[in-house]
């Protein structure tokens, strides 16, 4: 549900002292008088729509999932399940009945989307579809599938995001949206480049920040902050020698709300649902809103979303904060875009309910006795502005997806766009520049090169002035080195005893000599910046060594203490338990990404595909087993040391053997190079999927297929006794 966390003074599951009796899910009525008694009389659908919006509020909603990961990666699992899985589930009927195969929603680019409805004892009873459910849950572990309700993916797709964006996802957890957010960064970055962008993921529940750090890890990118502030209070960052703060060019606010479009999942909204939980939430989120504006660059655009359909939560929350910024921010008209998503236009009119079951069309018929003197004090904020005024803020382009409209959640999204400048400093800061604007026009037109400008055109060069001023001032920080020489400051310790993990420290090669031992012995490369490494301390060591982007590590330095920090970047190095081995860092499974172009040529092998089956096939295959020339090149490494073996499907086409589905994203699988032989350092489910495509060998997580898996984990007990065992257990 939208809410994220049980609010505060609820039962604990106790009523009057005794123990609370949840009933069970199949006895829960999908029914609230309430609420449809509310939503009827909100004309959110015609009298006649009504029921079939209602009935399909009550039934079980289907499975979706989004195909994660790099773009490649993504088209070769998308081209398994439509060439592996589709064809054999069409094929398949369950006692006579047709089993409805996966299939793309149509509004999802480039099919990544997927949905499908398998009856669960339909698992049981079929093989197929056994397997295909393994098939998800084996890549949803390893991240190339997400699995997220379809409704839930929209907003991140109207956010627009290129690779030099500054995004904020202000209520970020559990991370679906927010690993969208960061796909579509590294995804319009030109081949064979990095983005330049970053994504700040921010929770106000430090546990649930903690839950979307797991799952973003997957997805491997060092452009990612996860922070914890209330996004109503989420902190300044100054700029180095400015007073300007640091503004970003996207926002989400998919605020907590009372979820009532998510009755399908969450059967028990139906029991406790009431209209006037929106009333508690509207005043927090217009906050968010409204802070969520101030972070946002003048041109920058900004995605408001619930799940919830009650316009208190939705139109009230926009309408209002458009109103309190006078024109600075303006409804963009997004009809055009993704134009199979079938969906509604924003309401302008709506009324309030109170918790007797009363409608009002005003705060003024709403008596003390139904209202509590905080909500009073809100009031106003929950009902819709003076008619015309919703028409001139074009309150219908915001979104209202229904769950009978394509068999979905029910969802609210808005987009916005900042116009001008809001508040005293960006006011100034953007008078000045039409100032020099101006100045720039009559010196030209003194010239009579060109013509004096119409104020339009004069606003439109002050603001690229201002764009441009902000590029120069990045490039005089790089020139006269002044960011670097910012001093970063670690997030401080938290105070809740619960919070424990140390800060993070920036590691500087030219001072930390065991660091530049490492980067030294692994070759890494220029290409790679030597800034962007940073650890954790424990009693002065750090066990594992992470790495940020610069856009990252230039946010953290000027943030300093402001911003907590609750994970950033990917692990790279992790310290190595074995005594004798090369180095006292072995590379780390989720690090090969990032590390794989910058490593010493020493340390990226290319393999055949024989080699390939060797390695993912055997525990510890001797290094006897490997073709002579991948063989000489492993035996050119130290024993007891981290290489990545690559096959790459585009080269090897010669080979006789070929992948068992169509790959064409490189496979680069870490390994350890032990005396006599080599092994994967990878996880139970990477060698599972790994198996599965390259091969065609299923290992079924209920046991269905034909791969033995257990005797594929390099353990302590494997047969050859010179992987780290312990390591092995922790890739
Ligand atoms: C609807 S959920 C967000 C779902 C998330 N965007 C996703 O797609 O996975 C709302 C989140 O807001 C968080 N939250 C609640 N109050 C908040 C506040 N004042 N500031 C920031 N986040 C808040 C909750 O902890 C919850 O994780």
């Amino acid at each position: 549900m939208g809410r994220g966390k049980k609010s505060k003074g609820k039962d604990n599951g106790h009523v009057n002292g005794e123990r609370k009796r949840y009933k069970k899910f199949e006895e829960l009525a999908r029914d609230n008088k309430n609420l449809r008694k509310y939503y009827q009389a909100q004309k959110i659908v015609s009298e006649e729509e009504f029921p079939e919006m209602i009935e399909a509020m009550r039934t079980v909603l289907p499975t979706n999932f989004r195909i994660s990961g790099s773009r490649q990666q993504a088209t070769d699992i998308r081209e398994l399940i439509m060439t592996e899985f589709v064809p054999h589930i069409r094929d398949t009927q369950i006692d006579g009945v047709d089993i409805e195969a996966p299939h793309p929603l149509p509004w999802y680019p480039n099919n990544f989307g997927w949905q499908f409805s398998i009856p669960r004892m339909a698992l049981r009873k079929s093989k197929e579809l056994r397997s295909f459910h393994s098939f998800l849950v084996t890549e949803t572990e390893i991240g190339n599938i997400s699995r997220q309700e379809a409704v839930s993916m929209v907003p991140p797709l109207f956010l627009d995001v290129r690779s030099d964006h500054m995004v904020l996802d202000m209520c970020a957890a559990p991370g679906s949206k927010t690993a969208q957010l960061i796909e579509a960064l590294h995804a319009d970055a030109a081949p064979g480049t990095a983005p330049t962008g970053v994504v700040v993921a921010n929770d106000a529940d430090y546990k649930r920040a903690c839950m979307l750090v797991h799952q973003i890890n997957r997805l491997n990118s060092p452009n990612i902050v996860v922070t914890n502030h209330s996004g109503e209070r989420f902190p300044n960052i100054l700029k180095s020698n400015s007073r300007d703060i640091v503004q970003f060019d996207r926002i989400l606010c998919d605020v907590p709300c009372s979820g009532d479009g998510t009755t399908r999942k969450n059967v028990r909204v139906w029991e406790t649902w009431h209209a006037d939980d929106a009333h508690s939430l509207n005043p927090l989120q217009i906050k968010i809103l409204q802070r969520a504006a101030y972070l946002l660059k003048v041109g920058g655009r900004l995605v408001y979303s619930t799940c919830s359909l009650n316009p208190v939560e939705n139109e009230a929350v926009v309408a209002h904060v458009l109103e309190h910024f006078e024109g600075a921010l303006k409804l963009v008209d997004v009809s055009t875009q993704l134009p199979e998503l079938k969906r509604r236009s924003g309401l302008k009119t709506w009324k309030v309910m109170t918790r007797d079951g009363e409608m009002h069309e005003t705060s003024e018929t709403i008596g003390p006795e139904v209202a509590s003197r905080s909500t009073r004090k809100h009031m106003e904020g929950f009902f819709p502005l003076p008619a015309g005024r919703m028409d001139e803020l074009h309150i219908e382009h915001c979104m209202r997806i229904y769950p009978h409209l394509q068999n979905t959640g029910g969802f609210f999204v808005a987009v916005l766009e900042k116009v001008a400048p809001i508040g005293v400093n960006e006011r100034k800061k953007a008078a000045e520049a039409l100032e020099r604007a101006r100045q720039r026009a009559a010196a030209r037109s003194s010239g009579e090169e060109t013509p004096m400008q119409t104020e339009d055109e004069l606003k439109r060069a002050a603001s690229e002035d201002e764009g441009a001023e902000s590029k120069r001032q990045k490039t005089d920080e790089k020139e006269d080195g002044s960011a670097k020489r910012a001093p970063f400051l670690p997030d401080s310790p938290r105070e809740d005893p619960a919070l424990r993990e140390n800060p993070f420290v920036f590691l500087d090669p030219n001072t930390n000599k065991e660091l530049q031992a490492v980067l030294d012995y692994y070759g890494i490369k220029d290409s790679m910046s030597h800034q962007g490494f940073l650890s954790r301390m424990e009693n002065g060591l750090f066990r594992s060594v992470y790495y940020v982007a610069d856009s990252v590590r230039q946010l953290m330095e000027l943030a300093g203490q402001r911003l907590r920090v609750v994970n950033t970047g990917i692990k790279v190095f992790g310290r190595s338990t074995v005594k004798e081995a090369g180095c006292t860092y072995r590379l780390v499974c989720e690090g090969v990404p990032q590390l794989l172009t910058h490593l010493g040529d020493k340390f990226v092998i290319e393999m055949t595909f024989s080699d390939l089956r060797v390695l993912i096939e055997q525990v510890n295959p001797l290094l006897t087993q490997l073709s002579d020339e991948t063989r000489r090149r492993v035996e050119a490494v130290d024993t007891s040391c981290s290489v990545i073996m690559c096959y790459d499907p585009a080269k090897h086409v010669e080979d006789n053997e070929k992948p068992h589905t169509r790959l064409t994203a490189l496979l680069a699988i870490p390994c350890w190079r032990g005396a006599m032989s080599v092994s994967a350092h990878i996880n139970k489910n990477q060698l599972r999927s790994l198996n599965h495509r390259v091969l065609g060998r299923t290992a079924n997580t209920d046991g269905v297929g034909d791969l033995k898996l257990e005797n594929n984990i390099h353990t302590s007990a494997s047969s050859h006794a010179d992987t780290p065992a312990a390591d092995a257990q922790e890739p």
